[in-house]
């Protein structure tokens, strides 16, 4: 043996041990997390967990988790080896087709939770050949979706995981998104940055070339109002998972700051972001715009204690903004449906709205430093980052990003910084109208973490370990 491979051996070996122990560690504190709590292990039985209730406040076993998901993958690739790993990955959407099979034949719904169903009786349910249900649902099966009854051959039953699919309407919509409108869809990402390689235009991407019209992906959802509904449920379900609670947004110093002021909350759909902080800053007011179909009977719908301070506005944010006198404008999840072209055309439409001071908040993501966030996390927004390329040519954002494209719509806004709370996966991303050039980085709204600074990564970094500073 050369010295190196001896010398990568032990390195390799040691890696491993490092990661099994770490696994170890974090199995057992999690393990006896579940005991004090007089909470059950997660199972793959059909009554089982089906998520670890992990408590909010209870960081050090969030962050455990977390580091346990990071450690079993980097040592089960470690273990696959690079070859075949890449062997494997290349094949990985054949995932994709058990789910979608399960999904579109309504597999989870053919029998009772506590029941069983052979490949017979499911053939003749779902009017296939049985070969073919046997073999997508036994594939489906290696990721723990239904299992086959233990010495009962070709009988299967429910596992927790196709149990959500038959009662968990809001995952099953995510499920149908994923798999029925946009996995086509993703496999022309590649032929359209070919067709069209520096486009920013929302018609010129993966979509249109999938199905050969001009449609953009939300004239496609208009049109099939079923897929449009599943969309809404799909990403209901996703922005009200962990993480995503407005509740974090409300946390941001800028709404103390501003006393008795006025936000607009620009596509602010039908204003939950204004009721939660109605509630929480009993001072302000709020203008919710968004296009006409969305608001249209919105105001009726919001809590009547805080009607007389939240109104709606029909307001199509590619024209200038009318309101003139707010303190704050609000970009809740805008501006990652949009390429920079658009994204400073609607920075730009503001400009003659803007009072001195006035501050721009973009609830929104921000893309790490590779390596900053675990894995996990990094891995959840570059995919969604890819689903913006596929669908729409937008992007997420490096702060980096957020700070040029307010520089490129006006040099005149002053790009402050970006923030967020530790649990939080959104960030505020704060600007202020500067036309004499009096403000700072150093003027973000007291207690916003700058982002902006060449310790960025070691801020984001401390971000994820000790909270919101
Ligand atoms: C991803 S949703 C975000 C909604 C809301 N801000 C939130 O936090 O959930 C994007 C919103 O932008 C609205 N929108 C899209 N194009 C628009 C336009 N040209 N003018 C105004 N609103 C628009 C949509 O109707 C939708 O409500």
């Amino acid at each position: 043996m050369s010295t190196e491979e001896s010398t990568s051996s032990i390195s390799s070996s040691s890696r491993l041990t490092q990661l099994s122990t770490l696994i170890s560690q974090r199995t057992a504190q999690i393990t006896e997390y579940l005991k004090l709590k007089g909470l059950g292990e997660p199972s793959f039985d059909a009554n089982g967990l089906v998520e670890l209730p992990i408590a909010k406040e209870d960081a050090e076993i969030q962050k455990a988790r977390v580091e346990l998901i990071d450690a079993t993958k980097e040592l089960r690739d470690l273990v696959v080896g690079a070859r075949e790993t890449l062997r494997y990955l290349a094949w990985d959407h054949n995932d994709t087709l058990s789910l979608h099979a399960v999904y579109h034949y309504k597999i989870a719904h053919t029998f009772p939770l506590d029941g069983t169903i052979t490949y017979t009786e499911l053939a003749q349910k779902t009017n296939m050949i049985e070969a073919n249900i046997r073999r997508l649902v036994r594939h489906a099966m290696t990721n723990n979706i239904f299992r086959e009854v233990a010495g009962a051959k070709n009988t299967i039953e429910h596992t927790a995981a196709s149990r959500l699919l038959r009662e968990d309407t809001q995952l099953q919509c995510w499920v149908g998104l994923h798999t029925e409108d946009l996995w086509g869809v993703t496999t022309k990402t590649v032929p359209a940055l070919e067709k069209w390689p520096r486009s920013e235009e929302f018609r010129e991407t993966a979509l249109q070339i999938e199905h050969g019209f001009t449609d953009s992906w939300f004239e496609y959802l208009g049109k099939r109002p079923d897929n449009l509904k599943r969309f809404g449920v799909a990403m209901a379900s996703f922005s009200s998972g962990e993480g995503f609670e407005i509740e974090y947004l409300a946390e941001h110093p800028v709404w103390g700051s501003i006393g008795n002021g006025k936000v607009v909350d620009v596509g602010g759909s039908i204003g939950f972001a204004c009721v939660t902080l109605a509630r929480a800053y009993p001072g302000l007011r709020f203008v919710v715009q968004d296009l006409p179909k969305v608001v249209d009977g919105a105001q009726g719908k919001i809590p009547e204690s805080l009607r007389d301070r939240i109104e709606f506005m029909a307001h199509d944010f590619l024209t200038e903004q009318p309101v003139k006198d707010a303190d704050v404008y609000l970009f809740r999840w805008i501006f990652h449906n949009w390429s920079d072209k658009y994204a400073v055309e609607i920075l730009r439409n503001h400009i003659q709205a803007l009072k001195k001071g006035a501050k721009i908040i973009v609830n929104d993501g921000v893309l790490p430093e590779p390596g900053v966030l675990s894995k996990w996390d990094e891995k959840l927004m570059r995919t969604i980052d890819l689903i913006m390329l596929t669908t729409v040519n937008a992007r997420e954002r490096e702060v980096d990003d957020w700070r040029s494209l307010f520089y490129r719509a006006d040099p005149r806004f002053r790009f402050l910084g970006a923030s967020k709370p530790k649990e939080s996966k959104m960030w505020a991303i704060e600007a202020v109208w500067d036309p004499d050039g009096e403000f700072s980085e150093k003027d973000a709204a007291p207690g916003a973490l700058l982002g902006n600074s060449p310790e960025r990564a070691a801020a984001q970094a401390a971000l994820v370990e000790d909270g919101d500073k």
